[in-house]
């Protein structure tokens, strides 16, 4: 049996400021701070001690990474990480107001955009201030993977290739791996493993720094999975939900 510990990062700034985030690289809030440190304490009371530790190229993720790690007493793990981890690319819409996008497009336009599976916001200007072209940690990606919008089926497509030939192998070779990572990332995962349709997707919502434990089978199929903090869980998934409302 392996295991598999999701999760995604405390609040970011924007979060809090409920702005369109994608790839544009902002910290965490304190309260995402805290959350963070509460989800490493979360793993530690439950006796969920990770291997390796996989996060994308953003700082929320690589900050909650090492918060959880460091109150878990485990800040000295191997990390790897890598852009297919990064949150969705947003397009046109990083940086902009959610509850303001979704009173000027319509409440349909906003949840096709927002949640749909198929359905890309248009993409964002090289010269946009919020555009990440120019960005060093994507210098090597050729320009063909360089997204300047996604829907959820291109995160599915990026990121399948790192749980395929990354993260399986950990798990094969018994380790425990904790995936630090984003809303829209890790829907894709979640989409992914527990089999869910391209329509159902849309109501899945993932709350910030409370770890989701898998167990899988030989063939990294699902057992069973929980959140650490049911209750919380509920609460937080529900406000996710909410945003832009
Ligand atoms: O703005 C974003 O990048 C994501 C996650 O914060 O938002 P949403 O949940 O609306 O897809």
């Amino acid at each position: 049996m392996a295991t598999l510990v999701l999760l995604r990062h405390g609040e970011s700034d924007w979060n809090a400021k409920g702005l369109f985030t994608g790839w544009v690289d902002v910290s965490l809030s304190a309260k995402g701070e805290e959350e963070a440190r509460r989800g490493g304490r979360l793993l530690a009371e439950a006796g969920v001690i990770p291997d390796v530790v996989c996060t994308s190229l953003l700082n929320r993720a690589i900050q909650t990474a090492q918060l959880a790690l460091a109150e878990a007493g485990l800040a000295w793990l191997p990390v790897k990480r890598s852009w297919r981890l990064n949150e969705r690319h947003y397009g046109a819409l990083q940086g902009k107001d959610k509850a303001q996008t979704r009173e000027e497009f319509g409440d349909d336009q906003f949840m096709l955009w927002r949640r749909s599976y198929d359905t890309p916001p248009p993409p964002i200007a090289d010269d946009d201030e919020y555009s990440q072209a120019a960005d060093p940690r994507y210098a090597l990606l050729p320009g063909e993977l360089k997204p300047r919008t996604e829907c959820l089926k291109d995160v599915v497509e990026r990121m399948l290739p790192y749980w395929y030939d990354e993260i399986v192998p950990e798990l094969a070779a018994g380790r425990t791996v904790l995936v630090a990572a984003h809303g829209n990332s890790l829907r894709a995962l979640v989409k992914h493993l527990d089999g869910i349709s391209d329509e159902d997707i849309a109501g899945l919502n993932i709350p910030t720094g409370i770890p989701l434990v898998y167990d899988l089978d030989a063939d990294y199929k699902p057992v069973r999975s929980s959140y650490l903090d049911p209750e919380a869980a509920k609460a937080a998934i529900q406000a996710v939900a909410n945003q832009g409302r």
